[in-house]
């Protein structure tokens, strides 16, 4: 990638942007292909999410992410550039990818900015193959037209473009000026709209594959456990609603960021109606600072109503033996994982508690320092999927989870994230997540299943990890 110092006094003109551009033009007739160019400017405050909902149009591709806790908001919308790979080897082609894009890429503005350059933003299917016409492919990647990030008081507003020869620049150079326009004094849509519209009802809750379904699958999966065949297996439920009026994806993510801000609030949406949302409060992995981080979540109890209520049941999660080899079973793995990439990891495994609005999960931050030559899809290909959301071991459990849901997974427990240009970035598990198409909704739960599992209790536990989803769904 090239990285092009802004100079404030030549660049704040709409003939030195034009200049500028006419220059990557003639970069890309000279290396004889199209130049990604990624331009960053600082804006006054802007809150993405807003930003996203003001210009939302549900047939254009789009990605958000926050976590309240971190003080971090990403939006990206339409594709400048976008990339879909399938099968078994995805995550090493996404990364072949990126860094062809950006082998012709040219940064601009001020590369000590915090999120300066392009971001690569992706999600992909539980399972290495989607079918050609499940509403997202098993792996997408894609260069958003504009960014807005916000994080600790400092907003960053990027313009992608493709240059290619023969583009017509005059156009390429208006689009990008007048978006940079549109940052620096962004008027966000009164949302009036949403108070005239009537309150959203659920008309119809229908379980997949029948309401006995889950209970029976557990049943059989135990008996497989105890047969031997595997340790640990995670099986979902999937609830499909229908409701009297389109459901909107960013007003419920709106509630969710606020309810759930330990979570990540997240939509990633295929630009042909349908969107992939949720609030998770699980990170597959992120790369920062030469760090690198991995959440070992398993375990759950329900939350107390009371200050005693709720640390019992949090006690009783801390020494319950059954969840303790659930969350072991994940941690084992992960550290396992991470080690055969040459990673040495922290050794510490006694889990924490982390309380959610709904549940409290088992938790561990495991941590290790990133070495040279592994990049973060290496390690969201080698970690996906933990034991947390498949099974162990493996190579045994996986391939049988389809054997026992009735749906199909998508993106639902899938790795969901983004990279910068540098190589560092974050992905999360696609969990407490619903599949939003116009009035229908379709919203997954799942749980592990090991030696010592009751089919009720998980099917309540299912029931209240679908909470945070179906409470908020407006
Ligand atoms: C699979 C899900 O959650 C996972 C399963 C958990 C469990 O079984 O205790 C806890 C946290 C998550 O890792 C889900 O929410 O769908």
């Amino acid at each position: 990638m090239d990285t092009i110092p802004l100079d404030p006094a030549k660049a704040k003109t709409y003939e030195a942007l034009h200049a500028f551009l006419q220059g990557c033009l003639f970069k890309a007739v000279e290396r004889g292909k199209p130049q990604l160019v990624s331009i960053a400017a600082e804006s006054s405050l802007l809150d993405p999410l807003a930003v996203l909902e003001s210009i939302y149009e549900d047939r254009q591709q789009h990605f958000y992410i926050e976590r309240r806790r971190d003080d971090l908001a990403i939006a990206g919308a339409e594709d400048a550039l976008s990339f879909s790979p399938s099968g078994a080897n995805r995550f090493a082609e996404v990364k072949q990818w990126i860094a062809e894009v950006l082998e012709n890429a040219i940064a601009v503005g001020d590369s000590s900015l915090p999120f300066f350059g392009p971001h690569f933003f992706s999600g992909f299917t539980f399972f290495e193959e989607s079918k050609a016409d499940a509403p997202f492919p098993s792996s997408s990647v894609f260069v958003p037209r504009w960014q807005v990030v916000s994080s600790k008081g400092r907003c960053i507003a990027i313009a992608n473009a493709v240059i290619a020869a023969g583009d017509d620049i005059e156009a390429i150079a208006k689009r990008i000026w007048n978006a940079n326009t549109k940052f620096r004094t962004f008027d966000y849509t009164d949302s009036d709209e949403r108070s005239l519209r009537d309150r959203l009802r659920v008309l119809e809750t229908k379980e997949c594959g029948g309401d006995a379904a889950f209970k029976e699958s557990v049943e059989r999966v135990l008996k497989r456990i105890d047969e031997g065949e595997f340790q640990k297996i995670v099986l979902a439920r999937a609830l499909d609603l229908k409701a009297d009026q389109a459901f909107h994806p960013l007003e419920i993510l709106n509630t969710l960021r606020e309810r759930y801000e330990d979570c990540y609030a997240f939509s990633i949406a295929n630009g042909k109606g349908q969107s992939f949302i949720g609030a998770s409060p699980e990170r597959l992995v992120s790369v920062a600072q030469g760090r690198v981080n991995v959440d070992v979540l398993a375990g759950t109890a329900p939350r107390g109503k009371t200050a005693s209520e709720d640390a019992r049941l949090g006690a009783g999660l801390l020494e319950s033996e059954k969840d303790r080899r659930e969350h072991q079973i994940v941690h084992e793995s992960v550290c396992r994982r991470l080690q055969d990439l040459g990673l040495s990891v922290s050794e510490s495994c006694n889990p924490s508690l982390k309380k959610l609005q709904n549940v409290q999960h088992l938790f561990v931050d495991v941590e290790a320092r990133l070495e040279e030559g592994i990049h973060l899809l290496d390690l969201v290909a080698s970690l996906h999927p933990t034991p947390a959301v498949g099974g162990t071991p493996r190579e045994d459990a996986v391939p049988k989870i389809c054997e026992h849901e009735r749906f199909d997974r998508g993106l639902y427990a899938g790795p969901i994230g983004w990279i910068n240009a540098k190589g560092e970035g974050e992905f999360l598990v696609g969990i407490r997540s619903a599949l939003v198409d116009g009035e229908n909704a379709r919203l997954f739960a799942g749980v592990g299943i090991v030696e010592g599992s009751v089919p009720e209790r998980e099917h309540l536990e299912t029931n209240l990890k679908f909470q945070a989803l179906k409470e908020n769904l407006l």
